[in-house]
C-alpha cells in the first residue's frame, strides 16, 4: 500500500511556502497526500490514518490553551486521537512550549550554555499597577534600560506589539500580562536560523534588518512597534539603521550556531524551527531572543525539497521498524508452528 502524508497549513501558509511543490514531490515519489479538515475527520472510519502529519496547529493550539476554546480543543483532541498510528511532524505537546516567552525562555535558560537575555514575567495586574515593585523586580535580576516589553503570548495576532522602555517613570507603560526584557545593542542586525530538523546540520541562516542601537543620554518616550516592521523581510522602519550606517561586515559563526541549533532541537524535541539570534555589540555574545515554530523560511529556496526529505527518512525508517517487525513475527510464528509440529510428532 502506498505511503500518506496529510497535512493542515492554514490557506496563508500554504501559499506562502509554495506548499503544492512539496505535493508535486511527494505525487513523483508516488507518496499519497491529503489535506486534514473537518471533512477528513468526518470520514475517517473509512480510512487508515496517514503515515505523518505535517501541520501547523499553532493558532488551535493557542485558542485552545489561552481561550479555552471548546471547537479548538475537539478539533486538537482528534489529532490527539491519532497517536501511536501517525507520526506528528510535530508534538503538539512539544509545540505548546513557545507558545508562552515566559516558559519558552525559561526552557532555553535551562541550556546552561544558551545567553537568553535577563527577563522577568509581569502577569497579574496587581504587580502591573505597582511601579516601584516592578523595579524592583528588575534591578533584582539585574536588568538595566532600556528593556524590551513583549506579550507574554508568543504567537496570534496580538503578540507581535512591542514596545521600548528606556526608564522607571516609563513603567506605567507596560501592557501586562508581559515578559520585560533587557534590551542588548546588535547593531541593527538579526539572525534567523531555519531548521528542518533532518540531522542537526540541516540549518539555514538567513541575515535581517533589526532595531538600532540606543544609548540614553536622557529621558526618552516609550517606542511602540510591530516585529514586523523592524525585522520582516520588507522592513524599512526608523527603528532601523540609517543607510548611512554600514554592518555588512557582521558575520556570524557556523559552528557556533551548529551547537546551538543542536541543543536547542534536543530541548524542545521539534523539527522545523526558526530561532531568532542577536550579536551584543560589546561582548559578541550571542542572545536567543525568540524560538518559533514552522516559521516562514523565507530565504531558503529548497524548503519543500527538505521537507520532503526529512518526511522520506521518516517514511523509509517506519518501513524498516515495519519490516523488522513482520520478519519476527514470521519467525514467532514459525517457531510456533514448528513447535506444534514437533508436540504433534511426540503425541503421535
Ligand atoms: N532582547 C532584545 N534586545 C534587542 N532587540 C530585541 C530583543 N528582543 C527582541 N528584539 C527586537 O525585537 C524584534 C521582535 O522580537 P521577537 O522576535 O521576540 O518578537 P516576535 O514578535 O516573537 O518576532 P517573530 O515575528 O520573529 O515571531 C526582534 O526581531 C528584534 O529586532
Ligand atoms: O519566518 P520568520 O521571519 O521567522 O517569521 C515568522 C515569525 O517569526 C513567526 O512569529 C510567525 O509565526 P506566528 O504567526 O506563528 O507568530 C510566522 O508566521 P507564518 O506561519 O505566517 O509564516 C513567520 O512569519
Ligand atoms: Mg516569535
Amino acid at each position: 500500500m502506498e505511503p500518506t502524508i496529510g497535512y493542515y497549513l492554514p490557506c496563508k501558509k500554504y501559499y506562502k511556502l509554495h506548499f503544492e511543490q512539496f505535493l508535486i514531490l511527494c505525487k513523483r515519489a508516488q507518496i499519497k497526500t491529503i489535506e486534514i479538515n473537518d471533512d477528513y475527520f468526518n470520514s475517517i472510519h473509512s480510512q487508515s490514518p496517514p503515515n505523518i502529519i505535517v501541520h501547523k496547529l499553532t493558532d488551535i493550539l493557542c485558542r485552545e490553551v489561552l481561550n479555552d476554546d471548546k471547537m479548538a480543543h475537539q478539533f486538537l483532541e482528534k489529532f490527539r486521537q491519532m497517536k501511536g498510528r501517525t507520526i506528528m511532524i510535530d508534538n503538539l505537546e512539544s509545540i505548546s512550549q513557545l507558545l508562552n516567552r515566559h516558559v519558552q525562555y525559561s526552557l532555553l535558560k535551562e541550556i546552561q550554555t544558551i545567553y537568553v537575555p535577563p527577563f522577568i514575567s509581569i502577569t497579574d495586574e496587581f504587580t502591573a499597577n505597582d511601579c516601584q515593585k516592578i523595579q524592583q523586580l528588575l534591578t533584582n535580576n539585574n536588568i538595566q534600560y532600556p528593556i524590551i516589553c513583549k506579550p507574554i503570548q508568543a504567537h496570534g495576532s496580538e503578540s507581535h506589539n512591542m514596545k521600548i522602555i528606556f526608564d522607571s517613570s516609563h513603567l506605567i507603560d507596560i501592557q501586562y500580562p508581559c515578559i520585560l526584557q533587557q534590551f542588548i545593542n546588535h547593531d541593527g542586525i538579526l539572525f534567523k536560523i531555519f531548521l528542518v530538523g533532518i540531522n542537526d546540520d540541516n540549518f539555514y541562516i538567513v541575515k535581517r534588518s533589526s532595531i538600532r542601537n540606543f544609548t540614553i543620554t536622557q529621558s526618552l518616550e516609550t517606542i511602540s512597534f510591530h516585529s514586523s516592521e523592524v525585522s520582516s523581510t520588507q522592513a524599512c522602519s526608523n527603528l532601523n539603521n540609517g543607510e548611512d550606517i554600514i554592518v555588512d561586515g557582521i558575520t556570524i559563526d557556523n559552528e557556533r550556531i551548529k551547537e546551538l541549533v543542536r541543543l536547542i532541537k534536543k530541548k524542545f524535541e521539534l523539527n522545523l524551527l526558526g530561532i531568532d539570534v542577536i550579536i551584543n555589540c560589546q561582548t559578541q555574545q550571542y542572545a536567543v531572543i525568540d524560538v518559533n515554530y514552522f516559521p516562514g523560511y523565507e530565504g531558503m529556496k529548497d524548503f519543500n525539497q527538505q521537507l520532503f526529505n526529512l518526511c522520506e527518512n521518516i517514511l523509509n525508517e517506519q518501513s524498516l521498524q515495519l519490516k523488522s517487525h513482520l520478519n519476527k513475527t514470521i519467525f514467532k510464528n514459525n517457531s510456533v508452528s514448528l513447535m506444534k509440529i514437533q508436540s504433534s510428532k511426540i503425541i503421535y
